[in-house]
């Protein structure tokens, strides 16, 4: 540990609760192609993964690159079609992230999206200015629980991941950051508070975080 701390978002359930539209978004893209996933399913075993794993989930086996590209690009072009006129922050993100820009604490964002979808959100949001860096699914081999996408970003801020602190909604993040060996606070968006208990911390949103109790954590 350096003392220098940077702390590190996931994207889809954390800067954004959109659980239900890539669950939308996926059952359309199942109906095209005479697939189906279930919302238990679709929780318990994929969301917060890369969509090389959804659609080896949906189709039952593994997909050489140029399908996954090819139905990743649709799926999420549905997706984004149906979130497009809901997308709202968390409570309480926009007030942290300048808090957090203020007093100099690198951030990033560490998501399994792909970069059309992160561009998305940024500029529906208005949060693009924030982030010093941005590592998604283009630049990793493994998907969340898989610790490389955090490790990509920590490297990006040039920070240990020591020093890092992780929000993550999905179990498979949680995962992730922790094999990371990072901090990581959980965020019930996407599960209930009591499921998300491997965390170090829990919160419902943003309002019930501040930099003095981020910097507890690494006290
Ligand atoms: O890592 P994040 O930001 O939680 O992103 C996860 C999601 O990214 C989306 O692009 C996938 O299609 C989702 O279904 C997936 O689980």
């Amino acid at each position: 540990m350096t003392g220098n701390i940077a702390v590190i978002f996931d994207m889809d359930g954390v800067l954004v609760d959109n659980f239900r539209y890539h669950l939308m978004a996926w059952e359309k893209f199942c109906s095209r192609h005479g697939k189906s996933i279930s919302a238990d399913d679709f929780l318990e075993y994929v969301f917060g993964g890369s969509n090389a794993d959804h659609l080896a989930f949906i189709f039952k086996k593994e997909l050489p690159a140029s399908k996954i590209a090819e139905y990743s690009a649709e799926k999420e072009l549905i997706y984004r079609y149906l979130y497009h006129d809901n997308v709202v922050l968390i409570p309480g993100l926009k007030e942290l992230l300048f808090d957090l820009k203020t007093a100099g604490i690198p951030m990033a964002i560490a998501t399994s999206a792909e970069r059309a979808n992160v561009d998305f959100i940024l500029a529906e949001t208005g949060i693009r200015e924030y982030f010093t860096a941005i590592a998604d699914a283009s630049m990793v081999r493994r998907g969340k629980p898989d610790p490389e996408v955090f490790l990509k970003a920590a490297a990006m801020l040039k920070t240990d991941p020591a020093d890092c602190l992780v929000f993550e909604d999905t179990l498979k993040g949680i995962d992730a950051a922790l094999k990371a060996k990072m901090k990581v606070i959980g965020v019930a968006t996407t599960h209930h508070r009591v499921e998300l208990t491997e965390a170090h911390s829990v919160l419902s949103d943003f309002s019930e975080i501040n930099i003095n109790k981020i910097r507890e954590l690494f006290s």
